[in-house]
């Protein structure tokens, strides 16, 4: 966890210097274990998190924000974890107004593929979250939080265009094989053009432990779908044995392009015939 902190600070500080406002970082960014029990016991209370009090010190520092994903322990303890989305403003400061827990748990069963594929089943640890949390301003616009697994589902994202969101987040350690359908790419430019939202989706990459391989690919979309920016996936080697080194990715967000897309291809929901979401 230190040396994931470490890689983060060092994006932090880069990202500062080329005068980016905003760092969105994967979820899961404090760890990837390598089995449930190690998930669960790694996890740490946010208010006293070595990981997060780092980089609320680096966002201070660095005077920039931070959207990260973590895991923090529930409370009361349950067993179980809460797969949680913070913002850290630019004074190092967490809102609780901007914590997010993902919604929908990621269970995949690859195993009768050729060859077989992973065996995942993220609600043996997870505890889901409750609530669709309403998008909250920032430095580059109004956030909807959603992480991973959410970006096959268009409730929430229809949900949070109509609560005011211009971007909406997706961070993710998406596996190799669903990376590999086009899933990946395809939800991302899908969820862009549905919710004519800027999307943003910082992804892991590279090899984790014996058990974990990450897809790579973090991208921004534009409102119109269309993709601006993409630091690509893990290639062969890597996902035998590599470690990647992070990379960052810049780029800016225009808002005015949101209102644009929204007046030149308006979505008038027919909410007569089916309900509002
Ligand atoms: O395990 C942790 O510690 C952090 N959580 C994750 O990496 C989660 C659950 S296993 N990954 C995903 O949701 C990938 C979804 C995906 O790959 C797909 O939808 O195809």
């Amino acid at each position: 966890m230190s040396n994931n902190l470490a890689q983060c600070q060092t994006l932090v500080k880069k990202a500062a210097e080329a005068g980016a406002k905003a760092l969105f970082l994967p979820e899961a960014s404090d760890y990837i274990a390598s089995s449930p029990d190690e998930t669960l016991s790694l996890a740490q209370p946010v208010a006293r998190s070595p990981f997060v009090l780092g980089l609320q010190d680096a966002a201070k520092k660095h005077n920039i924000s931070i959207n990260v994903g973590l895991h923090e322990p529930t409370s009361p303890p349950s067993g179980c974890i809460l797969n949680t989305l913070l913002w850290i403003d630019q004074s190092g400061d967490l809102l609780e107004s901007t914590r997010y827990t993902k919604l929908h748990l990621f269970n995949l069963d690859l195993s009768d593929t050729v060859p077989p594929g992973p065996i995942m089943k993220e609600s043996n640890t997870t505890q889901p979250g409750t609530s669709i949390m309403p998008p909250y301003e920032s430095p580059v616009g109004r956030v909807g939080s959603q992480i991973c697994f959410d970006l096959r589902f268009p409730e929430p994202a229809i949900r949070l265009r109509r609560l005011g969101a211009q971007i909406l987040v997706y961070p993710s350690a998406f596996t190799v094989p669903t990376g590999k359908m086009g899933h990946w790419e395809t939800l991302l430019k899908a969820q862009a053009i549905i919710s004519q939202c800027w999307v943003i989706a910082a992804a892991q990459c590279g090899r984790h432990n014996d058990k974990r391989v990450s897809y790579g690919d973090s991208m921004v979309v534009t409102p119109r779908g269309e993709i601006v920016g993409r630091l690509g996936r893990v290639e062969s080697t890597e996902e035998k044995e590599g470690v990647r080194e992070p990379e960052l990715l810049l780029f800016d967000v225009d808002l005015g392009v949101v209102e644009t897309v929204r007046k030149n291809i308006p979505l008038e929901r027919r909410t007569d015939v089916y309900p509002e979401i």
